[in-house]
C-alpha cells in the first residue's frame, strides 16, 4: 500500500460554524475526525494543522471583557498559543475515539508550534487578517472609536471584522519535532492557528502580537517535512474562476501558470480563496513533486480514490 505524507490544513467550517460553544466545536471535530480517519485506514500518513480566527478573536473579546490589574489581558502570541492548545485537544480527543471505533492502535500528539517571522514585515503596520466574530458598521466604528489600538474592516460582504497583523511564515521552529513523529508513525496536530508568530532577535526568539494566516503555515511546514501532498479544506469542493456569477466554472486540474494568470485577473478573493491559492502555488513550486488540493471535507471520501476538488500541478 503506498503511504503519503500528507500535510492537511482545517478550514473554519471544520471546527466551528455559528456556535461557538465548546461542545459545538467538539461535536464539528468529531465529524472531521471521521473523514480524516479514512486517510489513515488507507496508509497515509496525517500531519493535520487548522485555522483559530474565529476561537482567537473571542478569546481576545473574552480577555477585554474580564481585564482588571489582577487579571490582565494576555498578549495575542499567547493567545494564539491557548488557541493551539484547546483546538489540539478537542481534534486529539476527536482522532483518539475516532481511531479506538474502527481498532486503530494509533498515536496522536498536539504539538504548541513556533513559526518565525521577520519582524520587518509590513504586515506589522498593516493589519489584514479578520479574528474573532462579525460586527455591524455601527458597532464596529463603535470598538474603533473606544480603542484606538483596534482595526476594524467589512470582511467580503459578510460584516465587520477585527483585524490584526499576518506576517508571512519564514520558518518553523518544531518541524523536525513533527517529522520525526510523523516518521514514528503518529499523527500530529501542529502549526494551528498559524503557529504562535515570534520573531529571532540576538539568536533568540520572542512572541510578537500577531496571527499568522493558516494555509501560509501550512505549506511552509509541508515544504519543509518534503509532504506528497498538501490538501487545504475548506467550505467549497473546488475553487471557481468568475465565482458566484452566472459564468462560473469549476478548477478541476489547473496548472501553477494558469493559477497565476487567474490571480492577476483576481479571481480570488483576498483573505479567503487567494491565500489558500498562493499557498498552494508556493508548495507545488517549492516541491520536487509535490501537488496540492483545495476541496471541501465532504468531498474527502472522492479524494481518497481520485483526485477530486481542485488539484493544482506543476507547469
Ligand atoms: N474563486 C473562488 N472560488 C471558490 N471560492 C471562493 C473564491 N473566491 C472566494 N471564495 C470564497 O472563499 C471561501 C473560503 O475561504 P475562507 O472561508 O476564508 O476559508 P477557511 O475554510 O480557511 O475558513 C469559500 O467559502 C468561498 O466563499
Ligand atoms: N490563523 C488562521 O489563518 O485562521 P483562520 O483560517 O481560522 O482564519
Amino acid at each position: 500500500m503506498m503511504s503519503r505524507k500528507i500535510v492537511i490544513a482545517l478550514g473554519g467550517n471544520a471546527i466551528l460554524s455559528k456556535d461557538a460553544s465548546a461542545e459545538a466545536q467538539q461535536q464539528a471535530l468529531r465529524e472531521t475526525a471521521e473523514y480524516l480517519v479514512k486517510f489513515v485506514e488507507k496508509g497515509d500518513k496525517l500531519i493535520i494543522s487548522h485555522g483559530n480566527g474565529p476561537q482567537v478573536g473571542n478569546l481576545l473579546l473574552q480577555q477585554a471583557a474580564a481585564v482588571s490589574e489582577k487579571n490582565p489581558a494576555l498578549p495575542l502570541d499567547t493567545c494564539v498559543a491557548m488557541t493551539q492548545g484547546s483546538i489540539g485537544y478537542w481534534m486529539q480527543n476527536a482522532l483518539d475515539n475516532a481511531l479506538a471505533e474502527k481498532g486503530i492502535d494509533k498515536e496522536v500528539a498536539t504539538i504548541v508550534t513556533q513559526v518565525i517571522v521577520d519582524q520587518n514585515d509590513d504586515a506589522f503596520s498593516n493589519p489584514t487578517k479578520p479574528v474573532g466574530p462579525f460586527f455591524t458598521e455601527e458597532a464596529a466604528k463603535a470598538e474603533m472609536a473606544a480603542h484606538e489600538e483596534m482595526t476594524f474592516v467589512e470582511d467580503a460582504g459578510r460584516g465587520w471584522r477585527r483585524v490584526v497583523p499576518s506576517p508571512r511564515p519564514t520558518g518553523i521552529k518544531e518541524y523536525k519535532i513533527i517529522d520525526r513523529l510523523t516518521e514514528n508513525d503518529v499523527i500530529s496536530i501542529s502549526v494551528g492557528g498559524g503557529g504562535v508568530p515570534v520573531v529571532e532577535e540576538n539568536g533568540k526568539l520572542h512572541g510578537v502580537e500577531a496571527v499568522i494566516d493558516k494555509d501560509f503555515a501550512s505549506e511552509k511546514l509541508a515544504e519543509l517535512v518534503n509532504a506528497d501532498l498538501l490538501i487545504i479544506l475548506t467550505s467549497v469542493d473546488n475553487v471557481y474562476v468568475n465565482f458566484n456569477k452566472p459564468n462560473q466554472e469549476k478548477l478541476e486540474e489547473v496548472t501553477v501558470s494558469q493559477l497565476k494568470a487567474y490571480i492577476k485577473e483576481d479571481q480570488f478573493a483576498k483573505g479567503s480563496m487567494l491565500p489558500k491559492i498562493e499557498a498552494a502555488i508556493e508548495f507545488v513550486e517549492a516541491s520536487q513533486n509535490g501537488r496540492a488540493i483545495v476541496t471541501s471535507l465532504e468531498n474527502i471520501s472522492q479524494l481518497l480514490d481520485n483526485d477530486a476538488g481542485t488539484v493544482i500541478v506543476k507547469g
